[in-house]
C-alpha cells in the first residue's frame, strides 16, 4: 500500500533543475508557480530531499491565502505535511521548512542516523526511521499510507526524483520546461542518480497533456504499467 504519487519539477530547455553551483533559480513563471501552489494545496503531503533543503531552503507552504482558507474550510491544516528525506538527520534547525507556516513536518532518517541529531530534530518534527544508510522508500511509503496520506507530491531534487522513478514509485510526472538554457554537465537534471543502462529498465510514460504556460510548456505524463 502506498499513496498516489505525483512528481513535479521545473527544468530549463536543456533539462537542468538549477545551476552547477546548485543555486536555486526561477525557471517557472508566475502562472506556473500558481499551478504548483494548487498542486500543493491538493496534496496531503509534499516531499523533498535534504539536498534541496540545503540548496534552496524551501518552506513548501501553500502561498495563496484563498487556497489556505479552502483547506481550512475542508477541515484540513493550511499546509500539507512537509517531509524531508534526510538519512543522516542533517536538516538545520533554522530551516524554513521547520519554522515557516503551520502544519506537520516529518523528517525521515535512516536507522543508523546520529541519535543526538534525531532528538534535536524531534523537537520540531515527527521523525520516521526507515532503512540503513539511506531512506528505504517502500518502507516510508507504507508508513505514510498507514498514517492516512493518500496524495503525495514530490518536488525534488534530481537525486530524490531518480529514486522514485527508478523504483517505479510514481503515478504521474509533471515537468515544466522553461524558456532558458542553464547548461553544465554537473548541473542537476530531472533524474540524476546512477541512471539506467538497460533499455528494458526504463520507466515508460503515457503522455496525458501538453500545455503552454507562461513562456514554457507543461508536460503531464502518467506511468505506463508493464503489460
Ligand atoms: N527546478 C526544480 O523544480 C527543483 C530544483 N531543485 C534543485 O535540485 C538541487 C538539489 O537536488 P539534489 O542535490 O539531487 O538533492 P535532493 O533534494 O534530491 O536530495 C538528495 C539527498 O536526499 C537524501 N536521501 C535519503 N534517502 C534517499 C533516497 N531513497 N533516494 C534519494 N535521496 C535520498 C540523500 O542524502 C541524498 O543525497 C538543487 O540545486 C535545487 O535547487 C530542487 C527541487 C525542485
Ligand atoms: N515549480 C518550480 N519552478 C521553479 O522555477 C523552481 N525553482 C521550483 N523550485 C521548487 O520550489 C521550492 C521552493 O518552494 P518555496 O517557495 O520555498 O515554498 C524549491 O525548493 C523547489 O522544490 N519549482
Amino acid at each position: 500500500m502506498r499513496p498516489y504519487i505525483i512528481i513535479n519539477a521545473a527544468m530549463s530547455a536543456d533539462g537542468k533543475l538549477s545551476t552547477r553551483e546548485r543555486r536555486q533559480v526561477r525557471i517557472s513563471g508566475s502562472d506556473d508557480f500558481a499551478r504548483v501552489d494548487r498542486m500543493r494545496a491538493e496534496s496531503d503531503a509534499i516531499l523533498v530531499g535534504i539536498g534541496t533543503v540545503h540548496a534552496d531552503d524551501p518552506s513548501l507552504t501553500v502561498k495563496s491565502p484563498e487556497l489556505r482558507s479552502a483547506r481550512r474550510r475542508e477541515g484540513r491544516p493550511e499546509n500539507p505535511i512537509r517531509i524531508v528525506l534526510d538519512s543522516h538527520a542533517e536538516t538545520p534547525l533554522s530551516a524554513d521548512i521547520l519554522v515557516k507556516g503551520e502544519g506537520e513536518r516529518i523528517i525521515v532518517v535512516a536507522e543508523d542516523a546520529d541519535l543526538r541529531k534525531i532528538r534535536a530534530l524531534g523537537e520540531h518534527a515527527m521523525i520516521i526511521s526507515c532503512g540503513k544508510g539511506r531512506v528505504d522508500l517502500p518502507c516510508l511509503l507504507q508508513k505514510l499510507s498507514e498514517s492516512g496520506i493518500e496524495r503525495l507530491m514530490i518536488e525534488g531534487g534530481g537525486t530524490v526524483i531518480w529514486s522514485f522513478l527508478s523504483e517505479g514509485l510514481f503515478d504521474e510526472l509533471n515537468t515544466y520546461i522553461g524558456s532558458c538554457v542553464i547548461g553544465g554537465a554537473m548541473a542537476p537534471t530531472l533524474a540524476d542518480g546512477e541512471g539506467f543502462i538497460d533499455e528494458s529498465q526504463f520507466p515508460r510514460l503515457l503522455l496525458q497533456e501538453v500545455q503552454r504556460i507562461d513562456d514554457g510548456l507543461l508536460i503531464r505524463w502518467k506511468r505506463k504499467m508493464e503489460e
